[in-house]
Parts: structure tokens; C-alpha cells; sequence
């Protein structure tokens, strides 16, 4: 990311979004040590409350985490023309500045990948084709292992909910159909730019993510920020040794709304580099997005309208990042417009 004067950042910057800083950090984040007998009713409680937790003792090697860190930074110190070689994001590849197609930027730049095509094959022509080998092997053995906990961790949320079969909802991430995704961020220091307007630079503008569940590493630079239910925000102390953990609009619907997708976002560190690593855990495309029978009491009704995952995401793509996607599909939402 090229920043040649101040007033050239400035012109650059002018579209992306500022927020007042915010000093307090939040340490109500639920904990779930993925050893802990207690997982499954921890996670449930905590995706209730929170939509949201950090997990500890995960089984992710660090070794795997340190490698993809140190090619991701590689990747990102490159000279901005090298970089573009691997973009434009359509919507997978690098890209600066500009998520999604719908006009929303921040202040970051990254790369998306799709997870389920081998990574050694579609996307050899745009990112891997530019990078070496090693940078695509660190971010195979990653993603295999972060899926693995993945896997583990929807299966506990299925425990906790006495979901039958408990591989309801692992499954769809296992397929090797599921349209799971994963995304390199890394925010730059712009402490010229916070100096000016006094403000923190919005990184990544509010929003849910709308897969199942997400999977979150980052350093140890702070910056991601959580909407709790009252509506405040909170910033969540780092943990580079850890996982955060989202859960999705998919899973939002898939329990009828007992578990809720977190809003969430990330302000730009005036001093420090902030580099993140997301796995977004999707269903096939097609995939019917539906309440768990298992999980609905006796005569309980779907909030939900039914649509399949390509409805959903097709509807989430032509969407800003802000909006509450969600909206569309509630039967709630429809019969209000109907004047019901
Ligand atoms: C503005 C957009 C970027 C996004 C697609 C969208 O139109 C709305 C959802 C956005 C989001 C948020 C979570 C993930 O980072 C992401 C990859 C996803 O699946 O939905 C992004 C999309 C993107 O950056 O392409
Ligand atoms: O980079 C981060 O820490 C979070 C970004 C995020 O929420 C996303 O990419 O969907
Ligand atoms: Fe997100």
C-alpha cells in the first residue's frame, strides 16, 4: 500500500470512514479452552450472549501460524506494482483499499482466496502464479489446520444444542462443495493521517459475515472491535496465540436466531501493522439455509423465509458491507411490509 506525501494519503483517504478513538478495551470476551470437558455449553453460552469468543488451546500448530504470518508479510511488503499482479479481487485475488464491489473502502489491503478448489489450481493464475511456492504451501497447511478446529468447534455447538446429527452442521463445511473462503488482511500504520483528522481510520467498516462461522488469528496489534447487544462497541484485546471465533448469518438462521451473528470491525492502529488471517466456514451453494429440525420445539416457526446459500450470497454481493442482510429473508420484515 504506497502512501508518497500526506496530501496524497489524504486525497487517497478522503472516502474511507474515521470513528473517535476509543481507549477501553473490553475484557468480558467469553474464553473456551477447547480441552475443557465444559466446551460445548461454554460456546453455546458465549454465541448467545456474544456471537462471539476467543479460544485457547486449540491445536493449531504455531508453527503454522508463524510460517503464513512471515509469507503473508513478504507477500505485503512487496512494491505496490508486484502486489497488483495478484488483483484485482473478482471477487478472489489482492486487493487495496476497495471491499466488495458496492463502493465500501478502508483502510487495508489483502488477499481472498477460495478454500474449497485446491488453492494450487484456480487461483494459480492470479496470486499463486506471482508467489512463490512456499507462501502457497504456508497458506495449505494453515487453512487444513484451522479447518480441522473448525470442524471441531461447529460439532461442539452442535453438542451444546443437542443438535442430531451432531455432524449437522460440520458436514457442510467438510463438503467438498463447501463455499468457505479465507482472507490475508494486513492494516498499515497511518499515523500521519490520525494526526490530521484526530480520529482512527476505519480498517474494515461494520458488518456480520455471512457464512457459518468465521475463524480469526491476528498479531498482536490491536484494532477489532465488537457491537455488543446494547450497541456499544468494544475493542478486543489482541491475542496472537489465540482464536476469535464469529458466528455467522447462516448459523443465525440455522438456529432459528439463538445463536446471532456478531457485528463487528476493525480501526487502523496510527503506530502498529495489524495482520489477520479469516477462515469463513460456508455451506455449498446449494444448500438450503433452514432452522435445524432437530433444534425447533413443537410447533416452532422458521424466522427465516427459505433460500438456498446462492440466494443468500448472491443478495450479499450486490449488498454494502454496513447493511443488515439478514433483513430481506425474515418473515418478520415481510409481513410488517405488508402491513400485517
Ligand atoms: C461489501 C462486501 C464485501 C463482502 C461482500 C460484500 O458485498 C458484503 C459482504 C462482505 C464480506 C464480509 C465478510 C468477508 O470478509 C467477505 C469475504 C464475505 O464473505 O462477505 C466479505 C465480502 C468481500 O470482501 O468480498
Ligand atoms: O481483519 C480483521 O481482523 C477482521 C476483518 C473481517 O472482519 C473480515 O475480513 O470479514
Ligand atoms: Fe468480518
Amino acid at each position: 500500500m504506497v502512501v508518497h506525501s500526506q496530501s496524497a494519503a489524504l486525497d487517497h483517504c478522503s472516502l474511507i470512514k474515521t470513528c473517535k478513538p476509543t481507549t477501553g478495551v473490553f475484557n468480558g470476551i467469553p474464553v473456551v479452552n477447547l480441552g475443557d470437558p465444559e466446551a460445548k455449553s461454554l460456546i453455546v453460552k458465549a454465541c448467545e450472549e456474544y456471537g462471539f469468543f476467543k479460544l485457547v488451546n486449540h491445536g493449531v500448530p504455531m508453527e503454522f501460524i508463524t510460517k503464513l504470518e512471515t509469507e503473508a508479510l513478504r507477500f505485503f511488503n512487496l512494491p505496490q506494482s508486484d502486489k497488483d499482479k495478484s488483483g484485482p479481487p473478482d471477487p478472489f485475488g489482492y486487493g487495496c483499499k476497495m471491499i466488495g464491489s458496492n463502493g465500501d473502502v478502508g483502510w487495508v489491503e489483502y488477499l481472498l482466496l477460495n478454500t474449497n478448489l485446491e488453492i494450487t489450481s484456480q487461483q494459480t493464475h492470479t496470486v499463486f502464479r506471482e508467489n512463490p511456492e512456499f507462501f502457497r504451501s504456508a497458506v495449505n497447511d494453515y487453512i487444513q489446520a484451522v479447518k480441522r478446529m473448525a470442524f471441531e468447534v461447529v460439532e461442539l455447538v452442535a453438542d451444546g444444542l443437542r443438535i442430531e446429527p451432531r455432524d449437522a452442521l460440520s458436514r457442510l463445511l467438510r463438503d467438498d462443495k463447501s463455499d468457505s473462503c479465507f482472507r490475508l488482511n494486513h492494516y498499515p500504520p497511518c499515523p500521519e493521517l490520525q494526526a490530521l483528522s484526530g480520529r482512527n481510520l476505519i480498517g474494515f467498516g461494520e458488518h456480520t459475515d455471512p457464512q457459518i462461522i468465521s475463524v480469526l488469528r491476528s498479531n498482536n496489534t490491536s484494532g477489532l472491535q465488537i457491537c455488543l447487544n446494547d450497541k456499544t462497541w468494544v475493542s478486543v484485546p489482541p491475542d496472537q496465540t489465540s482464536f476469535f471465533i464469529n458466528v455467522g448469518d447462516a448459523l443465525q438462521v440455522m438456529t432459528n436466531g439463538r445463536l446471532r451473528s456478531v457485528r463487528h470491525r476493525v480501526l487502523a492502529d496510527p503506530r502498529n501493522s495489524r495482520l489477520s488471517m479469516i477462515y469463513f466456514g460456508g455451506p455449498p451453494l446449494s444448500e438450503k439455509i433452514v432452522p435445524l429440525p432437530s433444534l425447533m420445539a413443537k410447533g416452532e416457526e422458521s424466522l427465516y423465509k427459505e433460500f438456498t446459500w446462492w440466494e443468500y450470497k448472491t443478495s450479499a454481493y450486490k449488498s454494502r458491507l454496513a447493511d443488515y442482510r439478514l433483513g430481506m429473508f425474515e418473515k418478520r420484515a415481510a409481513s410488517a411490509v405488508a402491513g400485517l
